[in-house]
């Protein structure tokens, strides 16, 4: 990990839909005094459309492409919070950059919670299925071990408000970080 006061290790939050990346990323990096970047805002801003709007029309794979080249400038930055999307890390050149450039958490949260954060919001595109917490199910038995080649650190997500998993999160980044 790249340790100075200079360069500062980025912190990446990885973690199924709904694990609270976005929420924590903002929480955290206000706390700690780094820039929040959400890789999912990122690509909107850059495409000027949603993220459902960008699978529609590029299919999951062309949004995989524009995630691709988010993190591979992102992770060649410093001093970020980074919200990831819960699919970075299903390329395995997103997850050699990730695993080599900074502090990771995955917020680790089991389906049933995920599917109760997520069940109002329509802006998951791979969530508008008939059954979504089956689909939550299959995502988690398939991402569960690509999250944890990368983390340098696993929490439990799904016990306790974001407000205590940042508060954690700074503990954690003071020690790892040397902030
Ligand atoms: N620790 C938490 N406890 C309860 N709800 C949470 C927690 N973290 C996030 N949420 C809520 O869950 C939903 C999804 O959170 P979000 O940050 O968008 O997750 P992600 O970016 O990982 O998909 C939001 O409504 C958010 O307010
Ligand atoms: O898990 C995934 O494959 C995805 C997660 C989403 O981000 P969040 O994890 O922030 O919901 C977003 O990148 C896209 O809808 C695909
Ligand atoms: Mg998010």
């Amino acid at each position: 990990m790249p340790n100075s006061v200079l360069n500062p290790p980025n912190i990446y939050l990885v973690g199924l839909m709904g694990a609270g990346k976005t929420t924590v990323a903002r929480a955290l990096s206000r706390r700690i005094g780094y820039r929040c970047v959400d890789s999912d805002h990122e690509i909107e801003a850059r495409t000027g459309v949603s993220i459902p709007t960008i699978f529609e029309i590029e299919g999951e794979a062309g949004f995989r492409r524009r995630e691709a080249l988010v993190i591979a400038e992102l992770t060649r930055e410093h001093g970020l919070v980074v919200a990831t999307g819960g699919g970075a890390v299903l390329l395995p050149e997103n997850r050699e950059r990730l695993r080599t450039g900074g502090f990771v958490v995955y917020l680790r949260v089991p389906p049933r919670v995920l599917h109760e954060r997520t069940r109002q919001d329509r802006n998951r595109p791979l969530l508008r299925v008939a059954d979504p917490l089956a689909r939550l199910e299959t995502l988690f038995a398939e991402r569960d071990p690509l999250y944890r080649e990368v983390a340098d650190l696993i929490v439990d997500g799904g016990r306790g408000n974001a407000q205590s998993i940042t508060q954690l999160l700074a503990r954690e980044a003071a020690v790892r970080c040397k902030l």
